[in-house]
C-alpha cells in the first residue's frame, strides 16, 4: 500500500460529490444567536483506574470547530470520540486538562452550557406524550413568556415540518421509529435555537435513508450558522461527502483534521494509497486502527495532533499549520438564561407529570388493584377485631401491618421508576430545559394527589372493616400518620434511587427496610430501662417507630374507654387500652411527637435526595467528598456497572 515519491496531485479522489437541495429554511420567532467557534488546545482526559492508576483517554489533542460547518468526529471504536464530545460539550470535564476557547475566549462553562445542546446517543424522550405534546411542553419550558402561546405553536409546527415529523405529529413517543425518535430529539433541542449542537452518533441504529435524512438536516442546521459537531461510526461515502469538516481520532490522538476530500491526499502523503472506489471514511478508520501497518505516529505528526486546523493538499510537509482565525468574542451577546421563571417551570413540569401519570393507565390500574387486594386481605384477617377486648394483640398486629403497607407501597414504585427517569432528567437538565429546584418541586407536587387519594381510600376501608373506634378525630389521626409514613417512605425511595440504578435500588431499598421494621418494634414490652442507650438511639432512627407510636395513640390513646369482651372469655387482659399501651412501652406516646418526627424525616429525606441528585447532575468537583465515596461504592459494592 505504501506509495513513495508520487505527487499529491496524482492521487485519485474517491469522495462522492453530491448535489444537495437547498434546504435552508427560516423559522419564525426563533431568537437570533451569534456564531460560535470552538477551539481546543492540548486537551487531555484521564480517568482514575484501580487504586492509584490512571487511564489516559485523550492525549493532548487540539482542533477548531467552526460555526456554519457540519463537523464529523470519526475514528475506530474506543478511539475517544464520545469522550472528546463529552469534554467539549462540558458533559464530563473533571479530569480534563488543556484549554477550550469559545470565540477566542476561555470557555466559561456556565455561559457555554447556555449556548450549547448535547444530543446523546440514546434517544431518551418523555414517555406517554405525543410528538406535538412533547414539543409544546418543551417550548413552554424553554421559551417561557418570551413568545405568546400562538407564536410558540407556530414555531413548534414549523420545526415539526422542517424535521419531517408531520405524519408522526400525534404519535406517542414510545411508538416512533428510530429515525423519527432521533429527529424528535433534535427537534426538541432546536426550540430555542442553540448556536452549538453536539450529537453523539446520531446515525447509529438508523437505516441508510434515515441516516441520510438526519445528516442532511444537520447540514441544513449548520448552514443556518450553527456549529454542529457529531461523532459518527463509519459513514457511507454519500454521508461522508456531506460533512464540511472531518476530525479523525485514533488512540486518543488526532490523526487528521480538515475537509473530507483531503483525506485521500493526506493519506498519500503519509505513505498509504486509498484504493479507487473505496470509501475514504472507511479507509481512514482502517488505517487509524492499524490494519495496514503502523501509520499512527506519522499521521499524528502530519497534523501536529490537531494543531493543524485544516490539513489541505496545498500544504504538504508535516505539521503544516493552516490556522484559521476564530470569530470575534461574542460571549456577552449570549443572553441565554432560562426564559421561563421558576414558577412557570414548576407549573409546566407538574402538568407534564400529571398528564403522564394519567396516560399510564395500566400502572394506575395495577396500583389500584394492589391496594384493593390489600384491603381485601387485611380486612379479612383483622375483620371486626378493633372493638373486641380479647383481640387487642391481633389489633396491635393490624397497626403494624398498616405501617408495613405504607413503607413498601409508596417506596417500591419509586425504586423501579426513578432511576430511568433520572436519565431523562440528566439530559433535560444538562440542556437547560429547567432548574433542578423546579423539577424537584414539580415531582413533589405531582405525586401528592394520587398518594393522598389512594392512601385515604385504603385507610378508611381497613379502619372501618376492622372496626376501629368510629370517632372522626381518631380516624383523622390514623390517616395522617399513615400518609406521613407513606411520604417518608417515598422520599427514602427517592434518596436511594437518585444515586443508584434500578438493580441496586431495588436491592438496597428492601434491605434497608428490614432494620427499620425491626427497630419499629424492638424492645416492646421490655421497658425502657433495660434497653441500652445506643439501642434506644437506633430505635429513634427508625421513622416507622414514630409512626407506630402515632397509630397506637390514635387507636388507644386519649383516654379511650374500656372495650367490651365476649361473654365466653374468662379473662380479657387488654380490654383496657391503657394496659396495652403500658405493656408495649407506649404509654407516653403522643400524636404531635409522631407527626413532628415523621415530618422531620420527610424533610430530611427530601433534602437528601435533592442533594444526591445535584451531585449526580454536577459535572465538576463541587462534591469532592461525595465523589470519593461514590467512587468507592461503585468500585467495590456496585452490583451492576451499567449506570454512569
Ligand atoms: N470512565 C471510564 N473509565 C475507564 N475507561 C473509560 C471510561 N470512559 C471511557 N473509557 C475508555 O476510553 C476509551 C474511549 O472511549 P469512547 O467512548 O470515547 O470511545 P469511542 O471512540 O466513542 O468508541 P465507540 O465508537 O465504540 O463508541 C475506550 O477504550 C473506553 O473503554
Amino acid at each position: 500500500m505504501e506509495v513513495m515519491g508520487s505527487s499529491v496531485d496524482d492521487v485519485p479522489l474517491t469522495c462522492v460529490s453530491i448535489k444537495r437541495r437547498d434546504e435552508r429554511k427560516t423559522l419564525s420567532y426563533l431568537p437570533n444567536r451569534p456564531p460560535v467557534d470552538i477551539e481546543f488546545t492540548d486537551l487531555s482526559y484521564t480517568v482514575p483506574q484501580g487504586r492509584k492508576g490512571k487511564k489516559i483517554i485523550l492525549r493532548s489533542v487540539s482542533g477548531l470547530f467552526r460555526s456554519g460547518q457540519l463537523t464529523a468526529i470519526l475514528g475506530p471504536s474506543g478511539a475517544g470520540k464520545s469522550t472528546l464530545l463529552n469534554v467539549l460539550a462540558g458533559y464530563r470535564y473533571a479530569g480534563a486538562t488543556g484549554s477550550v476557547l469559545v470565540n477566542g475566549q476561555p470557555r466559561n462553562m456556565v455561559q457555554f452550557q447556555k449556548m450549547s445542546r448535547y444530543i446523546m446517543q440514546q434517544d431518551l424522550v418523555q414517555p406517554h406524550l405525543s410528538v406535538h405534546e412533547a414539543m409544546r411542553i418543551a417550548a413552554d419550558l424553554k421559551l417561557g413568556s418570551e413568545l405568546t402561546k400562538k407564536q410558540k405553536l407556530t414555531l413548534v409546527d414549523e420545526i415539526i415540518e422542517m424535521l419531517l415529523l408531520v405524519k408522526a405529529k400525534n404519535t406517542k413517543t414510545s411508538r416512533l421509529s428510530g429515525g423519527e425518535r432521533k429527529r424528535l430529539s433534535i427537534a426538541l433541542e432546536l426550540i430555542n435555537n442553540p448556536p452549538v449542537i453536539f450529537l453523539d452518533e446520531p446515525t447509529t441504529g438508523l437505516d441508510d435513508l434515515s441516516s441520510s435524512q438526519c445528516i442532511s438536516l444537520l447540514k441544513m442546521l449548520a448552514q443556518g450558522g450553527r456549529t454542529v459537531i457529531c461523532s459518527v461510526h463509519t459513514p457511507s461515502a454519500k454521508l461522508f461527502a456531506m460533512f464540511d469538516h472531518v476530525y479523525v481520532v485514533a488512540a486518543g490522538q488526532c490523526v487528521f483534521q480538515g475537509s473530507g476530500a483531503d483525506i485521500v491526499p493526506f493519506l498519500y502523503t503519509v505513505g498509504i494509497e486509498c484504493p479507487t472506489h473505496y470509501n475514504p471514511a472507511d479507509f481512514v478508520i482502517e488505517v487509524s486502527s492499524g490494519e495496514y501497518g503502523d501509520f499512527l505516529e506519522k499521521m499524528v505528526a502530519a497534523v501536529d495532533n490537531g494543531h493543524c486546523y485544516c490539513w489541505s493538499q496545498r500544504y504538504t510537509g508535516s505539521a503544516s499549520h493552516c490556522k484559521i482565525e476564530a470569530n470575534d468574542p461574542t460571549e456577552d451577546d449570549h443572553k441565554l438564561d432560562f426564559s421561563s421563571s421558576c414558577w412557570q417551570q414548576i407549573r409546566t413540569l407538574t402538568c407534564r407529570m400529571l398528564l403522564q401519570m394519567y396516560r399510564d393507565r395500566s400502572y394506575l390500574y395495577l396500583q389500584g388493584l394492589m391496594y384493593l387486594f390489600l384491603i381485601f386481605i387485611i380486612g379479612s384477617l383483622y375483620y371486626n377485631m378493633g372493638f373486641d377486648g380479647a383481640k387487642q394483640l391481633y389489633n396491635f398486629g393490624f397497626c403494624y401491618t398498616c405501617i408495613i403497607v405504607f413503607l413498601y407501597l409508596p417506596m417500591l414504585p419509586v425504586l423501579l421508576h426513578f432511576p430511568s427517569e433520572v436519565q431523562l432528567l440528566k439530559r433535560e437538565h444538562f440542556n437547560r430545559w429547567y432548574s433542578l429546584r423546579a423539577y424537584f418541586c414539580a415531582l413533589s407536587i405531582a405525586k401528592l394527589p394520587l398518594q393522598i387519594f389512594i392512601g385515604t381510600v385504603y385507610v378508611c376501608s381497613v379502619y372501618w372493616i376492622s372496626n376501629q373506634p368510629l370517632e372522626l378525630a381518631r380516624l383523622c389521626q390514623f390517616l395522617v400518620i399513615c400518609l406521613l409514613i407513606g411520604f417518608v417512605s417515598e422520599n427514602l425511595g427517592l434518596t436511594i434511587s437518585s444515586r443508584l440504578d434500578i438493580v441496586n435500588s431495588i436491592f438496597i431499598g428492601p434491605v434497608l427496610s428490614v432494620p427499620l421494621m425491626l427497630f419499629a418494634v424492638y424492645g416492646m414490652g421490655a421497658g425502657t430501662t433495660s434497653i441500652p442507650i445506643y439501642m434506644r438511639v437506633l430505635m429513634c432512627l427508625s421513622y416507622l417507630r414514630f409512626g407506630f407510636e402515632g397509630l397506637m395513640y390514635a387507636v388507644y390513646g386519649n383516654d379511650r374507654s374500656m372495650m367490651p369482651c365476649p361473654p365466653e372469655e374468662i379473662y380479657c387482659h387488654f380490654r383496657s387500652p391503657k394496659t396495652l399501651l403500658l405493656e408495649t412501652g407506649m404509654e407516653n406516646s403522643n400524636i404531635w411527637v409522631a407527626v413532628l418526627a415523621l415530618t422531620a424525616y420527610m424533610i430530611f429525606f427530601k433534602a437528601m435526595s435533592y442533594f444526591l441528585l445535584r451531585w449526580r447532575l454536577s459535572r465538576h468537583r463541587d462534591f469532592a467528598a461525595l465523589n470519593y465515596v461514590g467512587r468507592i461504592i461503585k468500585t467495590h459494592f456496585n452490583f451492576t456497572q451499567q449506570h454512569k
